[in-house]
């Protein structure tokens, strides 16, 4: 018989996720939200089988629930479930940034019909909600997984199985484990990314032109600012005491960089910047990790209309897929930098020939 999924949060990662179900099984898709118009456009296409307004009632009809709302919300949902009689086994995961406290809710769930698989997909958007979901999304991601002891190894196959489809790479972390590494490598980062924005926004009180000049490289660092700010706020108070701790080493660290300046220490500071060239570096060799593997090739283009088109038409005349492509720096009549991410290396070797036959200058990611 056909096993149904019943999806709680259809926005960015659970439309995707429910997408990319939709795309590679038979499933039944259930979809639950609190957003009546987010049922309807997922309705309207396709992107689930059946809408329901009553959870309960849908978690009594799933043999997989997939919790896709905000982290505090997704806790919520699973307050709510402990309280829920089910008939048939049900599996449940979720997709929360966050993995200590769900998995805390979660351990509050006594039914031996109730098994539960704390989950996170490392990828995403600063966009929200079920118009930006895309099936392919967490493709070359890495998708982490949090069994706990009692999980049966039948379970966790079943939602391997579930997540086959999303071509993502699963890793198991413990919940501990996973908060702490996602906080250096994802949550910290947007606090900083938007203080910097706001050190910007101050100095433009003085200098009206200050985004003018935000290039390249102001925007590559910025870019998750323009994030979901509701979701960001609700990882921030779910995962506080890790970011508290990474707050004090940063503040410490700026205060070290700082002294190196009213010292003139220039070889230390040379050393730092020479450091953290290299790890970053590093993390973009060819395997898969948080930064996911891409070749990439790097093309300059004058600013004139068709000369993306130009580009990726030559490529696609022969086949080459680009998995994505990013204008770094791009000002009317000025030269600008494109950034083409290719899946393999070949694809990188044969589209910077092509390129270059076509008179193009171009530079390879080393
Ligand atoms: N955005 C990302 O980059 C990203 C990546 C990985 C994981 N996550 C996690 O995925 C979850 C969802 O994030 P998103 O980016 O899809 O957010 P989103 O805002 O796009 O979608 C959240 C959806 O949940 C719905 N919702 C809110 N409260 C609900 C409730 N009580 N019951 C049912 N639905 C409810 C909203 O209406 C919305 O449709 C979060 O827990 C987040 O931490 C996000
Ligand atoms: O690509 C982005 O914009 C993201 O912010 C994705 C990102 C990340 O920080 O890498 C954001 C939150 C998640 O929990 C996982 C992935």
């Amino acid at each position: 018989m056909t096993k149904t999924v019943l999806v709680a949060g259809l926005g960015l990662i659970g439309g995707s996720l429910a997408i990319n179900i939709k795309e590679n099984t038979d499933y039944h898709l259930i979809g639950f939200d609190v957003n009546s118009q987010t049922l309807d456009y997922s309705l309207k296409n396709r992107i689930v089988d059946e809408v329901v307004t009553d959870f309960k009632k849908a978690v009594k009809q799933a043999d997989i629930c997939i919790l896709a709302a905000p982290v505090s919300k997704t806790i919520e949902l699973i307050d709510q479930l402990k309280h829920i009689v089910v008939d048939k086994p049900l599996l449940i995961t979720d997709v929360s940034s966050v993995k200590k406290p769900i998995i805390e809710a979660a351990s509050g769930i006594t039914s031996d019909m109730i098994t539960f698989i704390g989950g996170h997909p490392m990828a995403g958007s600063h966009k929200k909600g079920i118009e930006a979901a895309k099936g392919h999304l967490f493709e070359n991601a890495i998708y982490i997984l949090s069994p706990d002891d009692s999980c049966s190894s039948k379970n966790l196959r079943e939602l391997e199985n579930l997540l086959k489809g999303t071509r993502s790479t699963i890793l198991k972390l413990d919940p501990t484990e996973h908060d702490e590494m996602t906080s250096v490598i994802s949550h910290f980062p947007h606090l900083i990314a938007s203080s910097l924005v706001h050190q910007a926004k101050k100095w433009q009180k003085k200098h009206v032109n200050i985004p003018t000049l935000a290039a390249g490289g102001f925007r590559d660092i910025t870019r998750i600012a323009s994030s979901n700010p509701a979701m960001w706020q609700d990882i921030f108070f779910q995962n506080k005491s890790i970011i508290q701790d990474l707050l004090e080493d940063w503040v410490n660290e700026m205060t070290d960089l700082k002294k190196l300046l009213e010292t003139d220490d220039k070889i230390s500071m040379y050393q730092y910047l020479e450091q953290a060239r290299e790890y970053r570096d590093g993390l973009d060799t060819k395997k898969k990790g948080a930064i996911p593997s891409f070749y990439d090739v790097y093309v300059d283009i004058f600013d004139q209309t068709g000369a993306l088109l130009k580009v990726v038409s030559l490529l696609a005349q022969k086949d080459i897929s680009i998995k994505n492509i990013e204008i770094l720096e791009m000002r009317e009549g000025i030269t600008g930098v494109l950034r083409l991410s290719l899946l393999s290396q070949k694809d990188q070797i044969e589209s910077n020939r092509l390129l270059i036959e076509n008179g193009y200058e171009t530079m390879l990611q080393e």
